[in-house]
């Protein structure tokens, strides 16, 4: 498979780029190269400043220029197109605890049933931002973005969905936003005391 990393945006409400951010001493954006890299046959980052990344063993890209900046809808496009067939795990780079373990799960039911993307649900949420998508999803996704939505869920009503839901607790698509979601990250991975601030 595929893997597409979202690390573009503003993070506004962190105040800065999440993807950079340490938790347990490593970078979230290594942390989901780590775990999702051996199950990868390519991995491929979606970044406004891909220097950031060089570091990476990865495809590094800017979003497309007619929808850059245009939210992580214009990376999910960037991302199908450049991975051009085949199935896709999406990551949003704001994501420490993601499973190789889920996402191939979602990858192997979007081949057996043949469904444009899987995406999980978990505690009645929906998480796009950690799905399987069919690389043939692109060429709605870029309709999607002319037709001037940016939601991820304006594609999701546009394509053959199958929804997986997660039983149990799981941080596998917890994704931190606020300086105090990053402070509980960095405790549930183990440092007590947040003290990778
Ligand atoms: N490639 C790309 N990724 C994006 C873009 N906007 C957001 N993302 C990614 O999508 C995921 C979810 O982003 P959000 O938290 O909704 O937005 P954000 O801009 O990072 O943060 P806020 O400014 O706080 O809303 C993260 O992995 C972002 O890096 C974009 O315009 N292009």
């Amino acid at each position: 498979m595929n893997t597409i990393i979202l690390a573009g945006g503003k993070s506004s409400r962190m105040g800065q780029n999440k993807a950079l951010m340490r938790i347990g001493g490593i970078r979230v954006i290594d942390r989901i190269a780590a775990e999702l890299g051996p199950e990868s046959d390519r991995m491929i980052v979606i970044a406004d400043d891909p220097a950031l990344y060089e570091h990476m063993d990865a495809v590094l890209l800017e979003d497309a220029p007619d929808f850059k900046g245009q939210g992580p809808l214009a990376g999910i496009y960037t991302g199908l197109k450049e991975a051009g067939d085949g199935p896709c795990l999406i990551v949003a780079c704001d994501m420490p605890f993601v499973s190789a373990r889920l996402g191939c799960e979602l990858v192997s039911i979007l081949k057996r049933n043949d469904r444009d993307a899987v995406v999980p649900i978990h505690e009645d949420r929906l998480h796009p931002l950690f799905a399987a998508y069919d690389a043939r999803a692109a060429e709605t996704a870029k309709e999607t973005l002319m037709d001037g939505k940016r939601s991820v869920k304006a594609l999701l009503d546009r394509i053959d969905v199958e929804y997986f839901t997660i039983q149990g607790e799981s941080d596998a698509v917890w994704n931190m936003n606020t300086m105090e979601e990053y402070i509980q990250a960095a405790k549930l991975a183990g440092r007590g005391d947040g003290n990778d601030l």
